[in-house]
């Protein structure tokens, strides 16, 4: 771990401290092909992608909405803002000014999405809670964004190469007709075995996890999208040592100064959770639906 913190010590450091500070409009002057991290080419991490004042209103309005609109699930809770994904498709309801604002400049950056984001989902996790390894269901366009706030988190992503073939589904946001309950994954939880999905034992060259920042932006998709599962430990120790973008998190070490709480145990090479976080997974469902039902 401490040869990971030393090579954090590089000019890099300096421009992603840079980075971290610039107004997000400057983005406009970089590509996505910039931000790659890792081994896995479809892996983006764009620090500072909004500014501390939008993450403030987020929250603020996040945590405005009326208590129905949370649910909650074992490890975590969440809202649903976009409509209802079914397996077929989206039951359109259309997304809050707070969050199109935020949507849009995504669609508009990245340049990745056919057409406009149309679903939201808002996970919230407390220090000890994350979400079991999975990948996000077949309603969706490949393309996940996902804005980080309130508290850095590692995200794991396991490649699932025998996993192919198999039935998986997002299990937070795809609901069947057949089932409103949870899927099989899901019912795992954090009894989550990789034996069962067939990653145990396995050589795991390609496995990378990555360090989510508050205001940080993470694109995956494609290879990242259907030949890995992401997931977050709902553990509130979490391991650094197969972070891939250390030296785009500065602020890791001085996090007190900087207003985000939780610490990095250098020994050991942990971060500590100690806030809750909450995060936007913005997606598109290509097929959206007019109607509720056909009479
Ligand atoms: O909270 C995160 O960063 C991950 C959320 C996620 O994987 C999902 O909503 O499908
Ligand atoms: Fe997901």
């Amino acid at each position: 771990m401490e040869s990971a913190m030393e090579e954090d010590r590089t000019t890099q450091e300096t421009a992603a401290a840079a980075e971290q500070e610039r107004p997000s409009s400057s983005l406009a002057l970089r590509s996505l092909a910039d931000y790659t991290v890792g081994d896995i080419p479809t892996l983006f991490y764009v620090p500072g992608f909004i500014s501390h004042s939008e993450q403030s209103q987020l929250l603020h309005n996040i945590y405005q909405a009326p208590a129905p609109k949370w649910k909650t699930l074992k490890n975590r809770r969440l809202q649903n803002w976009g409509g209802v994904v079914h397996e077929k498709g989206l039951l359109p309801q259309a997304l809050p000014s707070w969050l199109t604002k935020i949507t849009n400049r995504i669609c508009q950056w990245s340049s990745l999405f056919p057409s406009a984001i149309n679903h939201v989902l808002i996970n919230e996790y407390h220090p000890n809670q994350g979400i079991m390894p999975h990948q996000d269901g077949p309603a969706y366009y490949p393309v996940v964004a996902i804005i980080s706030l309130a508290s850095p988190v590692v995200i794991d992503f396991t490649p699932h190469q025998r996993l192919k073939g198999k039935e998986h589904t997002d299990p937070q946001s795809v609901q069947s007709n057949k089932s409103q309950g949870p899927t099989k994954m899901e019912s795992n939880g954090s009894d989550y075995d990789p034996h069962e999905l067939g990653v145990a034992n396995e050589p795991d060259p390609a496995s990378s996890s990555l360090l989510l920042m508050p205001c940080s932006l993470l694109i995956f998709k494609d290879q990242a999208y259907t030949d890995y599962l992401h997931g977050i430990q709902d553990s509130e120790l979490h391991n650094l040592d197969k972070v891939t973008n250390m030296s785009l998190c500065p602020k890791l070490k001085h996090l007190n100064s900087e207003g985000i709480q939780g610490s990095v145990d250098e020994q050991s090479g942990t971060f500590c959770r100690t806030a809750t976080r909450a995060s936007l997974t913005c997606r598109l469902v290509l097929k959206v639906h007019k109607k509720l039902f056909k009479i």
